[in-house]
């Protein structure tokens, strides 16, 4: 049987909700994301409580500053032995290298080309010329170039990425089961299209964590695929 690539992410601050929340979906997604707002909250303490669930550990901290100092936060991360950890592509290429030369062996270390909350509108006020699909094969061009294993970016760019860089790892959040952008999130695709497109990993938060009933959401969300 295949693996279940969806990885659940566990955006909130209660640290009781959230094991709540994976312990009872655990049978129906490949493993945990957990990002900013969880790990602020409770850092490794709250890392090991959702490890010893015993599904692989997504680390989304989405490092960016000098490439000493990301390689010194990818250092104080080894002890978690995370399966994924996100840096920001836009952190340059020294960054990344250090990054990955920093990482824990098992850990794959991917960049974030463009968040799936922006679209053209978006990048033109930040600076950026060019559309959300330019930036990304950019960005993917330096990360594959700075030794990473892949890239984090949204379903409508993942086919081209994979054409571009056939052995990199895709994880794709932003997806959303009617394929309809909703709140925050601007570049949406469905789970089934992200993974028919060549998506290694596709994040999924909200769609389960904020349905009535999370276990169906999962299931009907893992019966696409
Ligand atoms: O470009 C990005 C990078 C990361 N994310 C993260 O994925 C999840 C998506 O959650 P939903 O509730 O399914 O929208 C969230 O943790 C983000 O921090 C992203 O959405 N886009």
């Amino acid at each position: 049987m295949n693996h279940n690539p969806v990885f659940l992410a566990l955006d909130m601050p209660q640290l009781d909700a959230a094991t709540a929340l994976a312990k009872k979906v655990k049978g129906h997604v490949g493993g945990f994301k957990l990002g900013l707002e969880f790990f602020c909250a409770h850092g490794h303490h709250g890392v090991h409580e959702i490890a010893h669930l015993g599904l692989p550990i997504f680390l989304d901290l989405k490092l960016h500053d000098i490439p000493n100092t990301v390689a010194g936060a990818m250092h104080s991360l080894h002890v978690l032995e995370p399966s994924i950890v996100t840096v920001h592509a836009s952190g340059g290429r020294a960054m990344m290298e250090d990054a990955k030369a920093a990482a824990g062996e098992n850990t794959k270390v991917v960049a974030v080309t463009l968040l799936t909350s922006l679209d053209e509108r978006d990048m033109a006020r930040t600076g950026i010329d060019g559309s959300p699909h330019d930036q990304v094969m950019r960005l993917a061009e330096l990360a594959e170039s700075a030794g990473l294993d892949g890239i984090v970016c949204s379903g409508a760019e993942v086919g081209a990425v994979h054409k571009q860089w056939s052995d990199g790892y895709f994880v794709v959040p932003g997806l959303r089961p009617g394929g309809k952008a909703s709140g925050d999130q601007k570049r949406v695709v469905t789970p089934r299209q992200a993974r028919d497109d060549g998506a290694s990993v596709l994040v999924v938060g909200r769609p389960i964590s904020k349905a009535g009933d999370p276990v169906a959401a999962a299931r009907e969300i893992e019966a696409t695929l």
